[in-house]
Parts: structure tokens; sequence; C-alpha cells
């Protein structure tokens, strides 16, 4: 069959444009240039590594780390990606605030999460406000009305039943929901419909990393899109119209955005953003807490002996405050807390590269880092499942980190050099975790509150911890695939007061 003279300009035509685009993608097309890290760009054009990335980042990165070494640039979605994997060398990362930006790349999060702008905002004047409230006097009263709410909440789950009957649970939706409800009643609306609030916020945060990377199907993004709508409305605090209470953290962060000129809209976005960030850990950290010494009752047995030995009374005969909780040395809770956290804290540090910067190792070597770039640290890799750190890193150890006189555990070393960032759960710098000590005082009161009160074994002998769901590695605490069935009743002793 003989071709026509027109389809043959279209063959020419189209095999000139493929020539010329092969020639310009060559020609742009990046490589490793002197003294930069080694480049990955995987195998698919612009996407690179999107997909792996994107499944289960903790194997995608431990997979470079092997092929690479401790730091390596990897392409994800157009974007060229540097990892740095040496805990040594962190803080040329952390501490810089000149050459890496944290703000660019967060607004582009909170726009695409929370459909939130924030433009006239300073952030270093949000985190200064709210510094100031987890301190003092206002801290103190939190930790006094979580104590409450959570103590409420826990004895409201067994009213009603006979003293030794058991009931019957998943631990981690025991716990999220707990915490949940008992955080939202005191930093947020006192009088509201928590459990309601509760069954939203599961919806919407179950989809969070799809959403943060833009790769939900459709009717996932359709209930997105209802329960942000609807987290937006329950969550939307007037704090002009209050009586004469004390205004509530939620009121007093909505009344600074105000003063700071940020609209009744903006603010009703903020506001959620801010459930979330204050929410979503606890629940999750006091579930792996639990589980680690429900399956391991070595670690159940010291930490109870500890509590034991506190007697938790003080002189005066009375019960302990939650102030005074905090007082006390707890070193096997703090190691315990610590190794949970070790394990299962798993958020990704990024910063945008916004000048050419040369990074400082630890070891003397200095890599070249371009202009818009990103960087980031996967502190849940390295330091934290670094078996040259951590012996066994996948074994959970309730005296990791104890020395041998139950003192506090803090040098580690690594290639004989004692490590700044041995564990990484609040992270670190200027960005760090503004909530770690109501956290801390938070999980504490509910896991000395739930020993003491109550019995709790696993539902069948034989249970493992459930697997990690993979999508989380990167969003702060991880989260279970599943759960584990667990039996609880209050103690006789308290059943009989
Ligand atoms: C186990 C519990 C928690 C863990 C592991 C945790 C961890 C973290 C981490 C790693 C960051 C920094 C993320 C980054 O560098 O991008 C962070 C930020 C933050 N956390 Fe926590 N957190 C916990 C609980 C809380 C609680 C209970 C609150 C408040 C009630 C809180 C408030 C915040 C806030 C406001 C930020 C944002 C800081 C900023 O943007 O500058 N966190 N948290
Ligand atoms: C999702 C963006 C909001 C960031 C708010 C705040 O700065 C951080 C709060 C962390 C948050 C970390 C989880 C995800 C960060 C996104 C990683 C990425 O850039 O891909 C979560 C609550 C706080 O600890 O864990």
């Amino acid at each position: 069959r003989r071709s026509s003279p027109d389809s043959n300009m279209i063959w020419a035509a189209l095999l000139g444009i493929t020539g010329i685009l092969t020639l310009v993608l060559l020609f742009f097309s990046r490589t490793r240039q002197e003294n930069e890290p080694p480049l990955d760009k995987g195998a698919l054009p612009w996407l690179g590594h999107a997909l792996e990335f994107g499944r289960d980042a903790a194997k995608f990165l431990a997979r470079m780390k092997e092929k690479h070494g401790d730091v390596f640039t990897v392409r994800v979605a157009g974007q060229y990606v540097t990892v740095v994997l040496d805990a040594n060398s962190f803080d040329s990362v952390v501490n810089d605030t000149v050459s890496l930006d944290f703000i660019s790349s967060k607004n582009q999060l909170l726009e695409r999460i929370f459909h939130l702008k924030l433009p006239g905002l300073q952030p270093a004047a949000e985190r200064e406000w709210m510094e100031r409230y987890f301190q003092g006097c206002r801290f103190a009263k939190l930790c006094q009305t979580m104590k409450a709410n959570i103590e409420s909440l826990l004895l409201g789950e067994v009213q009603g039943s006979s003293a030794s009957e058991w009931k019957q649970d998943s631990l981690f939706s025991f716990c999220y929901s707990l915490l949940f409800r008992a955080g939202y009643l005191t930093m947020f609306e006192s009088t509201g419909n928590a459990n309601v609030v509760y069954e939203e916020f599961r919806k919407f945060d179950q989809l969070l990393p799809k959403l943060a990377q833009g790769s939900l199907k459709k009717e996932e993004s359709q209930t997105v899109n209802s329960s942000r709508e609807r987290l937006w409305k329950l969550g939307s605090a007037d704090w002009l119209s209050q009586g004469s209470g004390p205004l509530s953290w939620q009121q007093s962060y909505l009344r600074f955005l105000h003063e700071e000129g940020v609209g009744a809209e903006m603010q009703k976005r903020a506001s959620l953003l801010q459930l979330w960030t204050t929410q979503c850990n606890n629940g999750p950290a006091v579930f792996w807490l639990l589980a680690f010494l429900l399956t391991h009752p070595e670690a159940m047995e010291a930490l109870k002996s500890e509590i034991r030995r506190l007697n938790l009374q003080d002189p005066s005969g009375h019960h302990l405050t939650s102030n005074s909780l905090e007082l006390y040395h707890t070193p096997v809770f703090d190691s315990i807390l610590s190794e949970t956290l070790r394990l299962t804290a798993a958020v990704l540090i990024k910063r945008v590269v916004v000048e050419d910067k040369v990074l400082q190792m630890a070891s003397g070597q200095r890599y070249k880092l371009r202009r818009g770039d990103k960087v980031i640290l996967f502190p849940w890799l390295s330091p934290q499942m670094d078996p040259e750190i951590h012996p066994e890193p996948q074994s959970f150890k309730f005296d990791r980190f104890l020395n041998n006189d139950r003192s506090v555990k803090d040098k580690f070393y690594k290639n004989e050099r004692r490590l700044k960032y041995y564990t990484m759960p609040w992270g670190a710098g200027r960005h760090a975790c503004i909530g770690k000590e109501f956290a801390i005082a938070t999980i504490k009161q509910f896991v000395f509150f739930i020993l003491t009160h109550f019995d709790v074994k696993k539902l069948e002998p034989q249970a493992q911890l459930p697997p990690v769901n993979p999508s989380r590695y990167g969003f702060g605490m991880l989260q279970p695939d599943g759960d584990l069935q667990v039996q609880y009743r209050l103690k006789r002793s308290q059943s009989e007061t």
C-alpha cells in the first residue's frame, strides 16, 4: 500500500518534533555535578520515585540508603529531594534558617490539605503565641483539665457494668477515641459533642496522607471534602460572644488570629489544622505504648513496680495531682515512652533550599545543594532504626533508655562520636513540637490511671502487635493496619470504693 504525500509529511513532522523534544530533554535533563550527592532519578519520566515513595516511604528510603549511603538526591514528581540520613550531620539542616526554608513547603501542604492561606500572619508570631500558652499557669491548668477529662471518660467506659465484668474493645480505636475526646474537651469545646467530631475527624485523618500526596481516588476525594466541610462547621467557635468564663485554648487562638488580621473564614480553617496538629499523635502514641506493654510482660511488670514504689500518694495521704505526678521521677516510664516513640514516631522533616548551599557533613565531606531543591530528614530510619546506634532496632526493649543504675540513658554513639540526635520523635530546631511537655504529661496521666484503676489484658493471649499502615510514614505517629483486641475491667479495689 502506498502512503499519500500528506501522511508522509505528518510522519516527518512527528519525527522532527520527537527529535527536538529528545534533544531538549537531554539538554535540560539533570545530571549529577561535581560534589553533589548521588542522584537517582528513577525510571518514570518526571514522576521519578513518587509512587514508591508514597506507598511506603520507609521501605523506599531504606532501599535508597542501602544503594547510595547516608546522603542522596531522588526525583519525586518533578522535584529533586536530597535525603540526609547521617544523624551526626542533622544540625546543618535543622539549624540553617537562611538557606533552608520551612514555611513555603508547609504553606503548600496547608493549602492542599486544609484549604488554608494565611498570607498576613507571621509564622514566628504564631509560634511565639503558642509557646507562651504552653507554659506557666495556663499549662498547669491545661494539664489539670486534661487529667480530669481523661479520668471521667475512662470511668465513663465502665459505668453501668458490674464490678468484675470484662469489657472488650479494639485498643487503637479505644485509645484514639478517648484521647481525642479528652483533648477536644480540654482545648476546644468543653461542652461540645466530642463523639461526633471524633467520628468525622477519623474519616479525614485516615485519608490525610493520600490527600497530602494528591493520590485520592474519586470517592475518597468526596469523603474528604464532605468531612472537611463538616469539621469546619462543627469546630467553628465564637470567642466574642462567650460569657464571662475563661476562653478555651481554641478561642484564645482565634482571638490571636483575629488580632493578626485573619478573617473568619480562614480562622475556621486554621482551627481544623490545629485540631489535627494537636490531637493526631497522642492517641496513636498511647496505643503503641499499651500494646508494647501487653506484648512484653517484663516491661509491664517493671512499670507496675515503679508505680507501686511511687505509691501514688503524697505524704499527706492525698492522691497525686497531675502536677505532682510530673514531679515524680519515673525513669522506667520515661524509657518505655522513649522506646515506644523510637519505634513509632515517623515524621518527615522537610525544608526548601532557597539559595545554593553547601551541606557540611560530620565526616568532613561537603555536598552542594541546588536552590529550588528540597532537603528531608527521616529520623525514624536514622537514627531511630539504625542498628549501629540501637542494636536490634526492630525489638522493643523497655530499658533501652536506662543505665544500669536505672538513671536515664542519654549517651548513644555512632562511629565513636556521641550523638546529639539519637532519637527524634519531637522534631528539632525552630520547628520542633510545641506540645511536647503537654503530650508527655497527658500520656503519663492516661497510662498511670489505666494501670492503677483497671485490669487490662489481650483478648487472645497469643495475639501479636498489628503491622504498621505503611502510608503513614512521614505523617507523625504511625498507625496500625488492623487493631489489637483487648479486655478491661475496673480493678476490684476501685469498684469497691
Ligand atoms: C506523641 C505526641 C506528639 C508527637 C510525637 C509530636 C510530634 C511533633 C513533631 C515531630 C512536630 C514537628 C514537625 C516538623 O518538624 O515539621 C510537631 C509539631 C507540632 N506539635 Fe507536636 N507532637 C505530639 C503531640 C502534640 C500535642 C499534644 C500538641 C499540642 C497540644 C502538639 C502541638 C504541636 C504543634 C502546634 C506543632 C507545630 C509546630 C510548628 O509548626 O512550628 N503536638 N509535633
Ligand atoms: C500537614 C502540614 C501541617 C504541618 C503543621 C505542623 O508544622 C506540623 C505538625 C506535625 C505533623 C507532621 C506531619 C506531616 C508533615 C508533612 C510532611 C511532608 O512535608 O510531607 C503531625 C502533627 C505534628 O506532628 O505530626
